[in-house]
């Protein structure tokens, strides 16, 4: 008999376009090069003081770039794709797949709505996979009775449900989001209409409770778990609730049509004022506790609660890595992209990530592996827990006979809540070496090093058809502010014990430590940006010519480096799906975020190391007014609120606007020697402009607009005093 060759669950390929990217980055380099060597040997040393100074200042912001520049090449120098065999995995185990447990995490019901996160358990409830062996954990740090309430409803509902999603191959399988789009089946019609129906009875009925922020007394009744909150004070100081809506082992936990049910389970942990409750790092770990004792699967799928399962296969995807008898067995954790429903077309806020998640997570991928992002990852229970990788570390998943506890349900509740109380972390490796890592707003990257730290390795999956789907901010301030959290927590990791680049030393392959410094560095970008938008447009003011003149070939390496830079990242967006509209929003929003949230980001930092700030995590708005949403939908930009992210805005945006006029006059001035002017300030007119046109909306926001979404006249005045302030110092 032939050998029987072995079929690897899933394959690797080299992304294309390897070598396009690294000729352009050689010439870029190239260019590079000629900028620093002008920038030296064109140094003004005669002239005055302050033309030298912010001669230097452009050389130090034009350095830090072109390091930057080298840290995202350096990531990307290789990338590759896996593809999943999802028929060679059921060839090989048929039915014998190991458990998993699914946790949600939930913070406030006023701003994440009991009704949208009831959509995300049931679409990961109605997964493509035996139910029997999946346990659904939602964590509520809002302590909500309404989510209590939504959570009960879901229970319900999953029994007509799932046997539904079975039945009609359903896709996607939150029922707000197949019924928003779908058609009518005609096969089944009449079942479809009643299922609607039965779906949109119960949203209304979660929906008028959260509206009146009461639960009513009858149904109250119908609950033993709705008397816990009785002793809960609030949303910060209550006991641990602790309750199984559905006991997967239980024979009656049954659908419509007398299939298993997937286990429920809601939990608030125990949260009192005088203990530290390490936002959602807290809750994973509470989780990661409470369902070892419950269901104990090997696998974990954690999911924020707006990111509804879109493909009813992803575990079977991600089973194909974890799964792969070659591979699989270093793999600790398998990240998806995170993908949003509600994007617009041209992405005003640049929310979409389409090529740091195409492009750069695939080079991580070939360097060692994605970092982890915080919802759509599959995790290793074991990984996740602190153990390190060895080389023998081997999985016999048809061996991992999975021992169910024997304890009747209500007991188990109580034997599992002391695992979810405050004290129970003290002394204990949880949220140092076990579970997620705290102290840091974002727990996921800082939990994903250390993972890799441990010698594991990770991968990333991003199917054809999205894995999830979750909810973008639709205000500029909050995309500024969920921004401003991500940097902050970024550089605080680089400047924590974490720092990639020692922490890892050893551990992770050099490439990876530049990857994650490169996202750990970009709040940093602030300073070398600021630098940009600020100084050359004084300078043109005052007639100090910062680059080469227009006539000479210096000019080239210049006009090269942004000009190839740009255009291939136009590319790259284009390539990955986007519009050329939207590749424009997304540069604006690339100047907005690093001259407001990046900065906000890098001084918060400094402050916090001189032991002034403290640490925060500003749950992001899933919902938001008619009014904004449809603003959102146009496509205009939400201002509306005032706020110091926007003096900085508008204040530049100001001074763009009065430095171009100010070169315009100029240039008039100037009458028949206009030419001169052109050729010695060309460039600086050039940069100005550009500033000006990307902020066309800004001055449309002060000036023109009527809507609730224009800028604040406060923001416009205290914009137009501090440029005029500004453009008067820099003159005389
Ligand atoms: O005290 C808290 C605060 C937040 N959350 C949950 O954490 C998730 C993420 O919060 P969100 O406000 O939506 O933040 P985003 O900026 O959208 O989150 C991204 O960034 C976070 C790190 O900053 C990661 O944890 C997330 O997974 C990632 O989606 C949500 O489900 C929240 O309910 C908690 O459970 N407890
Ligand atoms: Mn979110």
């Amino acid at each position: 008999m032939a050998k029987i060759e072995y079929v690897p669950l899933f394959e690797t390929r080299q992304v294309k376009g390897r070598i396009l990217f690294r000729c352009v980055a050689a010439s870029i380099l190239l260019g590079i090069c000629f900028v620093f060597v002008y920038r030296v040997r064109f140094l003004p040393v005669g002239g005055g003081k302050a033309e030298r100074w912010a001669w230097i200042g452009l050389f130090l912001s034009e350095i830090w770039f072109s390091f930057f520049w080298f840290l995202t090449t350096v990531c990307r120098w290789n990338s590759v794709i896996r593809i999943p065999h999802l028929h060679t995995l059921s060839q090989r185990f048929g039915k014998e797949l190991p458990d998993i447990d699914i946790f949600v995490c939930t913070a406030d019901p006023s701003i994440e709505p009991p009704s949208m996160v009831v959509n995300t358990v049931l679409s990961v409830m109605a997964y493509d996979y035996p139910p029997q062996k999946l346990s659904i954990y939602l964590s509520d740090d809002g302590g909500s009775d309404l989510t209590f309430y939504a959570m009960l409803e879901a229970a319900d509902f999953s029994k007509t449900w799932l046997p539904f999603c079975n039945k009609l191959k359903v896709e996607p399988r939150s029922p707000e989001a197949y019924f928003r789009t779908a058609f009518e089946e005609a096969v089944h019609a009449e079942e479809w209409l009643l299922v609607k129906k039965q779906y949109e009875e119960m949203k209304m009925r979660i929906e008028a409770a959260a509206k009146m922020n009461r639960i009513p007394e009858h149904i109250r009744k119908q609950h033993k778990g709705f008397r816990e909150w009785d002793l809960v004070s609030s949303k910060r100081d209550h006991q641990t609730i602790l309750q199984i809506l559905i006991d997967g082992r239980d024979s009656n936990a049954v659908d419509m049509e007398g299939n298993p049910l997937p286990t429920l389970v809601y939990l608030a942990r125990e949260k009192r004022p005088q203990y530290p409750h390490h936002f959602k790092a807290g809750a994973m770990n509470a989780l990661i506790r409470v369902s070892s004792r419950i269901s104990n699967s090997p696998i974990i799928l954690n999911v924020d609660c707006d990111m509804y399962s879109n493909n009813s296969e992803s575990i079977k995807y991600a089973l194909c890595i974890f799964m792969d008898e070659e591979k699989g067995d270093e793999v600790a954790y398998v990240q998806f992209p995170q993908n949003f429903e509600n994007l617009t077309k041209n992405e005003i806020y640049g929310s979409s990530f389409r090529v740091i998640q195409k492009l750069e997570f695939r080079g991580l991928d070939a360097n060692g592996g994605p970092c982890y992002i915080g919802t759509g990852c599959f995790h290793r229970r074991e990984a996740l827990c602190g153990k390190k990788y060895d080389i023998n570390y081997k999985v016999d998943w048809k061996k991992l006979n999975q021992t169910r506890v024997e304890e009747h349900a209500s007991l188990l509740e109580e034997t599992c809540k002391v695992l979810a109380s405050c004290s129970f972390e003290h002394n204990t490796a949880w949220g140092k070496e076990m579970g997620l890592v705290y102290g840091f707003p974002v727990e996921d990257i800082v939990t994903g090093l250390s993972v890799q730290c441990r010698g594991w390795k990770s991968m990333f999956l991003g199917p054809e058809r999205e894995g999830f789907l979750g909810v973008a901010p639709i205000t500029l301030l909050q995309t500024l502010v969920q921004h401003k959290r991500w940097t902050e927590g970024h550089l605080q990791v680089f400047l924590s014990e974490y720092c990639p680049l020692t922490y890892g030393y050893k551990k992770i392959p050099l490439k990876l430590r530049l990857a994650y410094s490169a996202y750990n560095l970009w709040a940093a970008n602030s300073l070398a940006t600021l630098y940009y938008v600020v100084v050359p447009c004084f300078c043109l003011l005052k007639g100090i010519s910062l680059f080469p003149k227009i006539s000479s070939l210096w000019v080239l390496p210049f006009a090269y480096v942004a000009f190839a830079h740009r255009a291939y990242s136009l590319g790259e967006f284009l390539c990955c799906g986007g519009t050329f509209l939207g590749w424009c929003n997304d540069q604006r929003m690339w100047l907005f975020k690093r001259t407001s949230s990046y900065s906000f980001a890098f001084f918060e930092n400094i402050l916090k190391l001189l032991g002034y700030s403290q640490l925060a995590f500003v749950v992001t708005a899933k919902v938001a007014d008619e009014d904004v949403s449809k603003r959102y939908d146009r496509e205009q930009i939400e201002f509306g609120a005032a706020s110091p992210m926007f003096d900085i805005l508008a204040t530049l945006a100001m001074l763009n606007l009065l430095g171009s006029l100010g070169a315009i006059k100029k240039i008039i001035l100037d009458g028949n020697r206009e030419s001169k002017v052109i050729d010695q300030l060309g460039l600086q007119i050039l940069l100005c402009l550009v500033l000006v046109a990307i902020n066309l909306p800004v001055y449309q926001a002060l000036f023109f607009r009527k809507d609730k979404g224009k800028m604040p006249t406060s923001v416009t005045y205290k914009s137009i005093i501090l440029a005029l302030l500004g453009c008067t110092a820099a003159m005389y």
